[in-house]
């Protein structure tokens, strides 16, 4: 079995680095379209032995193997966010472990879709001979549904109309948890992609019959893997038929990037402001599944770029008004961090943006046979879990029990979503939320009876048969083995068999140093990173 190995927390916990102008993540892409041998093989795709692998070990020339596929990153050692010395200490070797600790929600096999130089021979992957597994890897268990994942998903088309409105619909499958991409070509021609599996992109493109309006309304049901898009016909008709369309499965496509620029831009702490993305044409809608993020990346002051990855939240956690194209983010400025004080200085606004198409390897159908849930989110690690709070709670099969928010901040102005969060709170007694604060002392609003005792030793009772409001708590404290014990402990009322963590890289470290020590099943737990 497979479990979670040491992370490593450098000094600085983000090694960014700046990358030279004409090295952006743009470049890179540019690069790999301009027909340029990325692969130095002539692309011939042949499969490479462990001794030849280890004889590509310069700077010059470069091999890797990621997850028993061998790349050759040579041409983007310039290009690698983390700098060319991170990238060299995993050339020549299965860099799959290292590759893994560092940032395992990297999507490597877009980046390198062009460097691909074949597989490593004796090599299957996932933790098997030849390959040491990832170092953070949630393993299901046999009656999980992991193993159903890794039939191809092959989705299936239909359309249905009204005289003013035009449905392209897609069936996917129950929890495929899909991102979408549409791009409005014209009024007659619309791209749509789909991303259901990891590296596999199900490219759609529609000739309709007649023009429709700009944008379109996407719907997707998790639950049942259903997606929606709703078009308005310029024309109130009927048609005979939808028009044209063309289907093609990519795999290991390369990464596609679109321009965006900072739309709104809107304060909600000391250092944190909520900004609505807008693509430049104004002609691209993209829908991010839950859990995942997107890499955004700007040039600092119009030279270096530098690149981060966030994780969209759904728009109604942030306004009641936001246009169906905008991609909504919640930004911290860090001190040292050239993107985050670039996105969230007031002004200008306009600032040229470069936003991937989402990644990240969450699971949604893990969840599926959970009903209690613990969340444990610090500072802007809240932003998976809001999307993660819409969906469970909204969920109709296997109904949700509880779901406890433990919400570690140094002080109260730290808090994002605050009152948002507590509404719901109040709003669903199946919601319980737990301000655990470092810093400071305790507002006085707080109605918690556990309000001055630390959180280390009580965690909120839950009694299902109180009437009376429920309420945010708030403690003083930080995460703990006491609190992942009572997390994790069976007979504890905030018993929860499913988990998931998400902050910065020591207190993620920490959690999952304490999680090791509970009984708590390891298939049981998402650490979401990045
Ligand atoms: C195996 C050797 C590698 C090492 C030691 C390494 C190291 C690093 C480090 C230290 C960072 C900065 C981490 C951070 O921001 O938190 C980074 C960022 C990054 N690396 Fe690597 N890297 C390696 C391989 C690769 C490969 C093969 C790719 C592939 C395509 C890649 C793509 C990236 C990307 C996209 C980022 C930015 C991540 C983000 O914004 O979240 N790295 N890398």
């Amino acid at each position: 079995m497979l479990w979670f190995s040491s992370i490593n927390l450098p000094g600085n916990p983000r090694n960014k680095t700046a990358l030279k102008p004409g090295h952006s993540l743009m470049d890179w892409i540019r690069l790999g379209n301009s027909g340029t041998d990325l692969t130095g093989t002539g692309g011939r795709v042949q499969p490479v032995s462990h001794a030849e692998l280890a004889k590509h070990d310069r700077v010059d020339d470069a091999w890797m193997a990621i997850r028993g596929k061998v790349y050759n990153v040579t041409r983007y050692m310039n290009f690698h966010p983390g700098g060319a010395d991170e990238l060299i200490r995993g050339i020549g070797k299965d860099a799959t472990k290292l590759f893994e600790e560092v940032h395992a929600w990297v999507n490597y096999e877009s980046l390198l879709a062009k460097c691909y130089v074949g597989p490593l021979r004796n090599t299957v992957t996932d933790g098997q001979p030849g390959s040491e597994g990832p170092a953070v890897s949630i393993v299901n268990s046999g009656s999980d549904d992991s193993l159903k994942l890794s039939v191809p998903i092959v989705p299936r088309f239909d359309w249905i109309q009204k005289t003013s409105e035009l449905t392209l619909i897609f069936y996917t499958r129950s929890l495929a948890n899909p991102g979408v991409i549409v791009q409005c070509v014209d009024h007659l021609e619309v791209a749509v992609t789909l991303l259901l599996e990891a590296s596999v992109e199900h490219r759609y493109r529609f000739h309709l019959t007649n023009n429709v309006q700009w944008p379109c309304t996407a719907r997707t049901s998790l639950e049942t893997g259903k997606i929606e898009l709703m078009f308005t016909k310029l024309c109130p008709a009927l048609w005979t038929s939808y028009g044209q369309m063309t289907y093609e499965r990519c795999e290991n496509c390369e990464m596609q990037l679109h321009e965006y620029d900072v739309a709104t831009r809107v304060e909600i702490t000391h250092d944190s402001c909520a900004l609505l993305l807008r693509p430049k044409n104004n002609c691209l809608l993209q829908v991010t599944p839950v859990g995942y993020h997107v890499s955004v990346s700007a040039s600092i002051e119009g030279g270096e770029y530098v690149s981060r990855s966030y994780t969209p939240v759904p728009a109604g956690w942030i306004t009641t008004d936001c246009p169906a194209t905008s991609v909504p983010l919640l930004v911290k400025s860090y001190q040292d961090g050239c993107l985050s004080k670039q996105l969230t200085r007031p002004a200008p606004l306009a600032t040229s943006l470069q936003l991937s198409q989402p990644s990240g390897n969450f699971a949604l159908s893990k969840l599926r046979h959970h009903n209690r849930f613990a969340l444990l989110a610090a500072g802007s690690g809240l932003t998976p879990m809001l999307a993660l709070l819409d969906y469970l709670l909204d969920r109709t099969s296997n109904r949700i029990e509880h779901i406890c928010l433990l919400y570690f901040n140094k002080t109260e102005a730290d808090i994002w979503c605050r009152e948002r969060l507590e509404n719901l709170c109040k709003k669903d007694k199946r919601f319980i939320l737990r301000h655990i604060l470092s810093e400071s002392t305790l507002p006085d609003s707080s109605s918690s009876p556990s309000a001055t005792t630390p959180l280390s030793v009580v965690l909120p009772q839950i009694d299902g048969s109180s009437d009376g409001e429920n309420q945010a708590s708030y403690a003083h404290g930080r995460i703990s083995l006491d609190i992942v014990r009572q997390l994790t402990t069976q007979c504890s009322p905030l018993y929860a068999s499913y988990c998931c963590l998400c902050g910065p890289k020591p207190f993620n470290e920490l959690c999952l140093q304490y999680f090791r020590e509970t009984d708590h099943n390891p298939n049981h737990l998402h650490c979401f990173q990045g």
